[in-house]
């Protein structure tokens, strides 16, 4: 039995080099999982089964790589300065010698790996038959347990609710109401892959009845324990469970309320599109084929997803989301946190507002009404399915062509956007099959973020859980910006929609607004937990100063708030894979090749700003909203005194009109030192982050910042005000003991912005080692969000455990 097969040796490389290609279409480098921080090179390598990849490393040891891995690219080591964008693609040299020798450890290696595939098996084997015979409902366990491979032709091919060999699967099996809608719930999460193959027997089963019915008499915890043993031993399980009624996936449960509570969409109309990802479900890699052929054994050795047993239903829903939209860094957070947390193992969707006509976003055929403000407004759910996530979009006239004024309109109109936004969220995880699937409420949790979104945990509770529906559904939200937080008259209550006796959840009283409206306030208090984006902030935002109005609030509920540091898209924001650095005389870099390659970007934006290009003088780059908490008028105070030293200066910004014209005034002045771009380009965000030396941030407050962790990536050096998130993740240079990442100073004045940046300009200017020390600091961390990932999921968890 070999369930890792080896393959020809693919020769020597360089870790750097060795990509690993998942199923998702993700290619990725191998350093980024964790050879990197362990020290050791991988020899050679050794291709199992598709799904796990064995390192054979230079220090003897094997090395596993857990993923979905289908495809290795050995590529040859990147010359310095030999040009190319993307490490080169040339293949490695024959290397006989090496061969040789890899060979005999090879031989080794493969001994040891089928050893522990065999151990595996055995483990698998022991832990079916245990389950088999311990389990309460029998009759279920052992269909799991005992079962036979899947039949091929239901796994792969049944896309249709009216698909005969659905029906009569259903009909022939019938289940425990107990095992088998929480199974099927359990292993649609547990198993992405599966979730697009596995269709009608699931929307059926997903339902909240059986969810929350079959749960009810269990205390939580021992309720999904049961769930997690039936399922974990296979996840190819064969049986589709049974279907009781003819209900489609749209109806709503017979236990939901006669009367509906008064916003719930009133129209339903499933049309009869199906969800194409079913079809593409059906095909599978030659490679794949192959591997199934050879080894039937293949199947039963999917590694458990990261997330373990935790693994959830997750919706995120945001008012941007890159790279649809996007105003800030919100947007960023809403495209890439979900990706981390789907490559744990959870099903993962996002929902945003459809502002545009977005290529990839498929119309599902879903027609609901929602009351806003006394009208029936229509909602229509497109839907995408990228990286191994769900993207559903929310089309209405109300959110159509705003994608360059997303915040846009008076406080009315985005107040009943937002209201709108809201009621069809909570409701996405009953209407809006994705792959076929709903996701139901038994295991689901919703992200909302700021306060945009903050009125969905009230809704969640106000019609749903009070009326004992979607029980076990919780709502975690997320603080990006405590500045802005849906403040209006008390009247606007009238226009949430609510029950009376929730008004007192948006009243707040402060000096500078006096009562109001505050829905921050109202989100805030109806979450299940609290999550802001750094732990600086999350302690800035328990003080008055800090927290606007809202820090006796965020003292009450102490203890359901934490911080958590974002993470950042390492693909996007990655000097090395950065399409915007791919043309125009950029060109991509990485740590290898930061002495040449970043110069050469340096050049580029100076060609292309018509600045004097100069590879000597140091270029100092600003990028964000041109509001009061950025400090960009600290940088303008700092103008006279810049000046007087030999630098360029490029700004780029958009936002207060007296702040925009300051940058085109500066420019005006100093033409042949200074860049003010007002606008919103992506491209050149990417640009100055990777062209310039230096990147300022001197913000009054900053609840994360991702600027200056995208500049630590193309090993440019942050020059920050140490507040919030800045604080957390810029380290002071120390030039005694040589650590640190960049310059920070303690208060939000030009003086002392001036102050630590001319020890940056001394340092850039003198010391070049130490210069280039900080640099490859700031590029060898990881800053994916892989870590953040799993410190969110430890909160999900403990919201579903809240009761
Ligand atoms: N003119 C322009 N053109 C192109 N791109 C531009 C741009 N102006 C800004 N950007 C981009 O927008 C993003 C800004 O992200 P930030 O985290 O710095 O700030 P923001 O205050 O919006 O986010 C809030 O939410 C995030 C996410 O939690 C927190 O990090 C942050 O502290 C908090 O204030 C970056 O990707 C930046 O490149």
């Amino acid at each position: 039995m070999a369930s890792i097969r080896s393959v020809p040796f693919l020769g020597e490389t360089k870790l750097d080099n060795l990509f690993v290609s998942f199923k998702s279409g993700h290619l990725r480098k191998a350093s980024y999982h964790g050879f990197r921080r362990r020290k050791f090179a991988p020899l050679c390598v050794l291709v199992g089964s598709g799904k796990c990849l064995s390192f054979c490393c230079d220090n003897g040891s094997v090395a596993e790589c857990s993923g979905r891995v289908d495809r290795l690219r050995v590529t040859a080591q990147k010359k310095e300065g030999g040009g190319g964008q993307d490490g080169g693609d040339d293949v490695v040299d024959p290397l006989e010698a090496t061969i040789e020798k890899s060979k005999k450890v090879l031989a080794i290696q493969s001994d040891l790996i089928q050893q522990i595939a065999e151990r595996r098996k055995l483990v698998s084997s022991i832990k079916s038959s245990v389950l088999g015979s311990a389990a309460p409902d029998s009759s279920a366990q052992n269909r799991i347990a005992s079962s036979p491979k899947p039949d091929v032709s239901y796994e792969g091919t049944n896309d249709s609710a009216s698909s005969p060999n659905i029906s009569n699967e259903q009909s022939s099996k019938p289940k425990s109401p107990n095992a088998a809608s929480m199974d099927d719930a359990r292993r649609s999460v547990n198993n992405p892959s599966e979730k697009k193959t596995r269709t009608v027997s699931l929307n059926s089963n997903l339902c909240p009845t059986a969810d929350v019915s079959n749960t009810a008499s269990m205390p939580p915890m021992e309720a999904d324990k049961g769930v997690e043993q039936h399922v974990r031993p296979s996840t190819s399980v064969p049986a589709p469970p049974s279907v009781q009624s003819s209900r489609t996936l749209y109806d709503r449960p017979p236990d939901w309320p006669k009367e509906l509570p008064p916003f719930v969409s009133s129209v339903s109309n499933a049309l009869d599109k199906q969800d194409k990802r079913t079809e593409d479900s059906k095909v599978t890699s030659p490679q794949e084929d192959i591997n199934k052929a050879d080894n039937p054994s293949i199947e039963e050795e999917k590694p458990p997803p990261l997330a373990g047993v935790n693994v959830m239903n997750i919706i995120l829903i945001a008012a941007e989301c890159v790279p649809w939209s996007k105003t800030g860094g919100l947007g960023d957070v809403a495209g890439s946190l979900p990706k981390a947390l789907a490559r744990r193992g959870h099903r993962v969707m996002v929902v945003v507002p459809r502002y545009g006509n977005y290529q990839e976003a498929q119309d599902i055929g879903v027609r609901k009404m929602y009351k806003v403000a006394g009208q029936d407004v229509e909602v229509t759910y497109f839907q995408a399915y990228i990286d191994g996530v769900d993207f559903v979009f929310i089309d209405s006239h109300m959110f159509r062509h705003m994608e360059n004024n997303i915040y846009g309109g008076n406080r009315v109109d985005i107040l009943r956007r937002m209201v709108l936004f809201c009621k069809a969220a909570v409701e996405v995880p009953w209407h809006v099959p994705c792959g076929g699937v709903i996701y139901g409420d038994g295991n689901l949790v919703f992200i909302a973020n700021d306060w945009h979104t903050a009125l969905l945990p009230v809704y969640l509770k106000a019609y749903y859980r009070d009326n004992g529906l979607m029980s076990y559904t919780r709502c975690v939200l997320v603080i990006h910006n405590i500045a802005h937080q849906g403040r209006g008259p008390m009247d606007d209550f009238s226009y949430v929609d609510l029950p009376e006796h929730y008004l007192d959840h948006f009243r707040l009283y402060d000096p500078v607004g006096g009562e109001h409206f505050n829905i921050f306030a109202a989100g805030l208090k109806c979450a299940d937990r609290v999550i802001t984006v750094s732990h600086g902030y999350a302690w800035e935002l328990k003080t008055s100063e800090g927290g606007w109005g809202l820090h006796n609030i965020i003292n009450e509920i102490d203890w359901k708030f934490c911080g958590i540091v974002n993470g950042i898209d390492t693909r996007e924001w990655n000097p090395l894979f950065d399409v915007h650095l791919a043309s125009e005389g950029y060109t991509n870099y990485s740590l290898d090749t930061l002495k040449t390659g970043k110069p050469q970007c340096k050049e580029a934006l100076q060609k292309e700003l018509g600045l004097p290009v100069r590879p000597d003088v140091p270029l100092l780059g600003f990028i964000g909203r041109l509001d009061g908490q950025k400090g960009v008028d600290l940088i303008v105070d700092a103008v006279p005194w810049l000046m007087g030293q030999d630098i360029q200066l490029v700004m780029l910004g958009t936002g207060r009109q007296d702040l925009e014209q300051m940058l085109q005034q500066l420019e005006g002045q100093h033409p042949d030192r200074i860049r003010g771009w007002v606008g919103f380009s992506v491209k050149m965000a990417h640009r100055i982050t990777a062209a310039a030396d230096i990147l300022l941030m001197p913000s009054r407050f900053e609840p994360c910042g991702l600027n200056q962790l995208y500049a630590m990536m193309y090993g440019t050096i942050p020059v920050v005000h140490a507040v919030g998130g800045l604080r957390d993740t810029v380290k002071q240079f120390d030039p005694f003991n040589n650590t640190g990442l960049g310059w920070t100073f303690d208060s939000a004045e030009a003086n002392k912005l001036i102050n630590a940046l001319g020890h940056c300009l001394k340092t850039y200017r003198e010391y070049k080692e130490t210069w280039e020390g900080i640099q490859k600091r700031g590029m060898s961390q990881d800053l994916s969000w892989d870590n953040a990932a799993t410190n969110y999921e430890e909160v999900l968890v403990a919201a579903k455990y809240q009761w």
